[in-house]
């Protein structure tokens, strides 16, 4: 069974919940093995725990969960630049693959509620879907 490790952004503590309960079923129907659920303080911090994980020969992928809202300014917006950009190079440093579920950047708080779930989901599932393929 591949081992996956999730990692989790604090930012949204009540929302990253439902991403872990979700990313928890999903894993489980797909036959995957969670190592490690790491918390991060946000995802400026996601990177660095994706690449701890990535480390870790018994690791296959990782997914990265979390929310970067709408605020008043371009911080958001360059942060998720940032961050994703970071989360596709680490893929390809590894050659593990990295499901990224981090909602936004620039989301507005109306449009967060339908998407946790399947954006969890969907991490868990590109994982699953790059292990085979
Ligand atoms: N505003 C959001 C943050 N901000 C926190 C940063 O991620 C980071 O923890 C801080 O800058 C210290 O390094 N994080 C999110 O995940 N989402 C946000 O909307
Ligand atoms: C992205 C955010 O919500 C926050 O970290 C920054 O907000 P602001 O752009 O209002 O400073």
């Amino acid at each position: 069974m591949a081992q996956i490790g999730l990692v989790l952004g604090r930012f949204h503590r009540q929302e990253a919940e439902d991403m872990l309960a979700e990313a928890r079923d999903v894993a489980a129907r797909l036959g995957l093995q969670i190592a490690a659920e790491t918390w991060v303080p946000g995802s400026m911090e996601t990177p660095l725990a994706v690449k701890r994980l990535l480390r870790r020969p018994e690791v296959a992928g990782v997914a990265a969960l979390g929310i970067i809202e709408r605020g008043e300014t371009s911080h958001g917006l360059v942060m998720g630049h940032a961050v994703i950009k970071s989360l596709i190079d680490l893929q390809l440093e590894f050659m593990k693959p990295v499901g990224v579920g981090i909602l936004g950047p620039d989301i507005h708080p109306s449009q967060i509620p339908s998407r946790v779930r399947p954006y969890a989901a969907a991490a868990v599932e590109a994982i699953a879907t790059m292990l085979t393929e």
